[in-house]
C-alpha cells in the first residue's frame, strides 16, 4: 500500500494493461492522472477500449500489467467489491438499475456496502442531492424516463460516497434536455471534490462538460489535454472519422449515439 501525499491525485493509472483473456490486452500501457474535483472524459472510436478501461479500473477485466492508485492507495489487486470500499464507483453502460424495484429500493441497494447505521442517512443525502428523484420514490425505476433513470443510477453510485465516479456513456439514448441535466449533475458532483471519469460517444457535449480529455485509439492513450484543447484539435476529426490518426476517414461522424428519448 502506498501512502497519501498532498500532491497525490484522486486517480493515478500507471502503465496499466488489461483485457478479457490471458495475453490479449485490450487496454495497453495506459498512464494518466485525474485530480479530485475534475471531470475527465475518455473519447475515441468504437472498439478503442474505452469501456474496457473503465471496467479495468473497477477490477472487472483481467489485469496484465501496471497499477491503479486511488488517493494514494493501490487497488490493482483488489476485487471490484474492495475497490468500491476504497472509493471507486462505476455506473456501467446502458440501463443498470433494477427496473421492477422502486426508486427507494434502488437507492437502498446503492448504500448496501456502507455500515448499516449509515445507510438510511446516506439515502437521505442522496435524495437531497438528487431532488428530482424524491417525487418518484415509490415508482418502479423502469417506469421513469431515460434521464430520470440515468440520474437514479448516478445517485445509486454516489450514495456509496465514492472519491471517484466512473461512468460509461451517461448520455446514451437521452434527449438533449436530459443530456444537459445529466452533464450538469456530473459537474455538480465534481464541484464537491469527487473525481469523475466518463466515457462518452457524444464527444462535443461530453468534452464541453469536462476539464480534461483523454483520447484512446486501439487500446492506447493517443492524446490527453484540457477538454477544450481536445475538442478543438483538428486531428480529432480524423481520429473519430477514420478510427486511426493518419488514415483517411471511413465513416460519418456522430455526435450522439442511440435514439433520443426523454
Ligand atoms: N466481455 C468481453 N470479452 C471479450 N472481448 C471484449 C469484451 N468486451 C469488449 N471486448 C472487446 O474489447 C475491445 C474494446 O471494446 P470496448 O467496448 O472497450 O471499446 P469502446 O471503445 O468502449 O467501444 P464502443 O465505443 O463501441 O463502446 C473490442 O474489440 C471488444 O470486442
Amino acid at each position: 500500500m502506498m501512502t497519501t501525499t498532498p500532491a497525490e491525485p484522486a486517480l493515478r493509472i500507471e502503465n496499466f494493461s488489461a483485457g478479457y483473456v490471458a495475453r490479449v490486452p485490450i487496454v495497453n500501457e495506459v498512464s494518466h492522472a485525474v485530480p479530485a474535483g475534475q471531470v475527465a472524459t475518455v473519447v475515441g472510436p468504437n472498439g478503442a477500449g474505452k469501456s474496457s478501461l473503465l471496467k479495468g479500473l473497477y477490477g472487472l477485466t483481467r489485469w496484465s500489467k501496471g497499477s491503479v492508485v486511488v488517493a494514494g492507495t493501490e487497488v490493482t489487486r483488489l476485487s471490484a467489491w474492495e475497490r468500491l470500499r476504497a472509493g471507486l464507483s462505476l455506473v456501467p453502460q446502458g440501463r443498470c438499475n433494477f427496473p421492477y424495484m422502486t426508486v427507494r429500493e434502488n437507492l437502498q441497494l446503492g448504500v448496501a456496502t456502507l455500515p448499516r447505521r449509515q445507510r438510511e442517512s446516506s439515502v437521505a443525502v442522496a435524495l437531497a442531492e438528487f431532488p428530482a428523484l424524491e417525487a418518484h420514490l415509490g415508482r418502479m425505476a423502469g417506469n421513469l424516463s431515460g434521464g430520470q433513470q440515468q440520474l437514479l443510477e448516478i445517485a445509486m453510485a454516489m450514495a456509496a460516497r465514492p472519491r471517484i465516479l466512473l461512468i460509461d456513456e451517461p448520455s446514451l439514448g437521452l434527449s438533449p434536455a436530459a443530456r444537459r441535466l445529466v452533464f450538469d449533475k456530473l459537474r455538480q458532483i465534481a464541484a464537491t471534490g469527487v473525481c469523475v471519469v466518463m466515457v462518452e460517444q457524444n464527444v462535443v457535449e461530453g468534452l464541453a462538460a469536462s476539464d480534461l480529455g483523454i483520447v484512446m485509439v486501439e487500446g492506447r492513450i493517443h492524446r490527453t489535454g484540457t477538454a477544450d484543447a481536445i475538442a478543438n484539435d483538428p486531428e480529432m476529426k480524423q481520429v473519430f472519422l477514420g478510427g486511426r490518426p493518419g488514415t483517411e476517414p471511413a465513416h460519418a461522424p456522430h455526435s450522439t449515439s442511440g435514439r433520443d428519448q426523454t
